[in-house]
């Protein structure tokens, strides 16, 4: 049988994570790409930094980079052949549960019924997200962060490591929520937000 491959762009300590997914499915890696030409390797992968967009198609790409900003950035310029999600096996999704092209799903998430997620999110480690909430392209939701029903999470923003949303709550695009958040109010876009409830404390372009 054919193994599966994938490339890869970026090579972080996301990527390790990523590759983790990738040999837990049984699927093989490809090639490693990064900008960086002082990287050379990423634990046994050689990595590839000269820009050579064959090898690009060659397989189906995820882009490896925690970083929402860079990570559109480089999805909007590597944009062929967009990998489908990527679920490490421990994972338990909804059957009426939707994910984007290019999204991450690590070990132990659980994302219930009716939830739509973007492309190009990283659902990281033990995020739980409950029924029918949407995320949007690029968001980055951290571990241990949960999300109750029918929560939105607009384009880009990270949900920080251990934060908590409760029930139909709005997170404006390209926003923060810091680590160990309790979100009880609608937050804005382009802000950061901390704390319990979880108020802006700085807004960004
Ligand atoms: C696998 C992985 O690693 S996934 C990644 C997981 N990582 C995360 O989730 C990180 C989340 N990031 C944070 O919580 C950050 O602290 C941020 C984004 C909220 C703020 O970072 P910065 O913009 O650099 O702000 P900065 O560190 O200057 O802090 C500004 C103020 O907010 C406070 N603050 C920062 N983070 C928090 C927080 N999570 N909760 C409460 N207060 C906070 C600081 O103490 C500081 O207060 P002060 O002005 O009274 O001294």
């Amino acid at each position: 049988m054919k193994v599966k491959k994938l490339n890869l762009f970026g090579a972080s300590g996301h990527a390790k994570v990523v590759i983790d997914i990738i040999t837990s499915n049984g699927f093989g890696l490809a090639y490693v790409f990064d900008d960086d030409k002082s990287i050379h390797k990423l634990l046994d992968y050689k990595v590839t930094t000269s820009y050579d967009s064959s090898l690009l198609k060659s397989y189906p790409l995820l882009v490896s980079i925690g970083d929402n900003v860079i990570r559109k950035e480089i999805a909007l310029r590597t944009n062929i052949n967009l990998s489908e999600a990527l679920i490490h096996p421990s994972a338990i999704i909804s059957s009426e549960a939707v994910l984007g092209k290019g999204t991450v799903v690590m070990p132990n998430v659980v994302i219930n019924s009716g939830t739509r997620i973007g492309e190009n999110c990283i659902i990281n480690t033990s995020a739980v997200i409950e029924h029918d909430c949407i995320i949007k392209d690029y968001v980055h939701i951290s571990p241990n962060a949960a999300l109750a029903g029918g929560v939105k999470v607009r384009e880009g923003s990270h949900v920080g490591i251990g934060a908590n949303i409760i029930q139909f709550i709005e997170i404006g695009e390209w926003s923060n929520i810091g680590a160990g958040a309790v979100v009880v109010r609608n937050i804005p876009s382009h802000c950061t937000a901390v704390g319990i409830p979880a108020k802006p404390i700085k807004f960004h372009s």
